[in-house]
């Protein structure tokens, strides 16, 4: 594997989840691999469980770690070419870029939609200018439009906690305070359709992911009937792809509850975290025997260990 952008830079998608779980149960077998070599971290965005996870899986390789807050700790950087520089952004990507990656040997990045542009978004400006310039494999911590270590760790943690062989899976929308981008949801669905499961999406009407996301999936706008014997919810709000950036609805019924729960076949609930109680969620979901939240977070660091390893084998 040379970037980790998106599924479509795995080859076999059993076989990086297999190399999740392995990393699970022998975190230091590879540790040899990220001996004299460093991943840098850059954060555009707020970080808890990336951050910490993928530090975690690159010191487990044996990578030493740069990680830092783009704007902050960094200068802010100008993304567009051929622009004159003489607004807020002191430095361009194109030297940024070069320089990261001369000190590092990887570099992820992480950069949220703004919402305001859908074109912009939906480019990938960001993940495009630090492929282009870095020079090195470029990791992504969750972009615009996608977070496939997310993506990766909810396919592990899937596999570790199916009863069945290919289990029902029901991506519904929740209510949320304000506009969310799409990319969680987004990423989850791509890596569905590339796994052995009956996947379903449920959301109200306005709600739709772009199709090249969605794809085939069936939607139903009956949250009901969508959870009906599933054995995994997986609940995340977004904003409108179609309205793009806004909220639609408050929506506050597509809470996902205990009655909610019981119409499934017994599902597990799922969410990338963070999470708003009682909001999205309610307490006894979050706190009951069939939510897998922190499970899901703890495979985070398989999920990243899982990519970093391929990359290093690569390089
Ligand atoms: N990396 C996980 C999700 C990040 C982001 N959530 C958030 O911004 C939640 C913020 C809040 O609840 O205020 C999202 O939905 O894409
Ligand atoms: N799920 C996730 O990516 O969490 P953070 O935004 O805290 O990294």
């Amino acid at each position: 594997m040379n970037h980790f952008l998106s599924v479509h830079d795995v080859n076999d998608l059993n076989a990086l989840v297999s190399a999740g779980l392995a990393a699970k149960k022998t975190p230091f077998a590879d540790q040899h691999l990220g001996q004299n070599k460093t991943i840098g971290l850059m954060f555009f965005n707020q970080s808890f469980r990336t951050r910490i996870s993928t530090q975690k899986a690159a010191e487990n390789l044996g990578l030493k770690v740069i990680s830092l807050n783009v704007g902050s700790d960094s200068w802010g950087l100008e993304m567009e070419d051929g622009v004159i520089m003489n607004g807020t952004k002191a430095e361009h990507v194109k030297e940024a870029a070069a320089v990261i990656g001369r000190f590092c040997n990887i570099v992820g990045i992480r950069s949220f939609a703004t919402l305001a542009d859908q074109a912009a978004d939906y480019a990938e400006q960001v993940f495009h200018q630090f492929r282009k310039y870095a020079g090195v494999p470029i990791v992504n911590l969750e972009s615009a439009t996608r977070h496939p270590l997310q993506s990766l760790a909810d396919c592990i943690t899937i596999a570790e906690f199916k009863k069945t062989q290919r289990p029902k899976v029901v991506l519904t929308w929740l209510p949320h305070i304000k506009p969310l981008p799409q990319a969680v949801a987004n990423s989850f669905s791509e890596w569905m359709h590339q796994s052995d499961v009956e996947f379903v999406i449920t959301h109200p009407k306005g709600y739709e992911l772009a199709p090249e996301f969605a794809g085939n999936a069936p939607v139903i706008y009956d949250q009901d009937e969508a959870l009906k014997g599933a054995h995994f919810v997986y609940g995340k709000n977004w904003s409108s792809f179609s309205q793009y950036g806004q909220i639609l609805t408050e929506g506050r019924d597509w809470m996902i509850d205990d009655a909610k729960m019981s119409l499934t076949d017994g599902g597990y609930f799922m969410h990338c975290l963070p999470v708003r109680r009682n909001l999205k969620v309610t307490d006894s979901v979050l706190d009951g025997p069939q939510s897998l939240v922190i499970e899901q977070a703890a495979n985070r660091e398989w999920s990243a260990q899982a990519v970093l390893r391929e990359i290093l084998l690569s390089l």
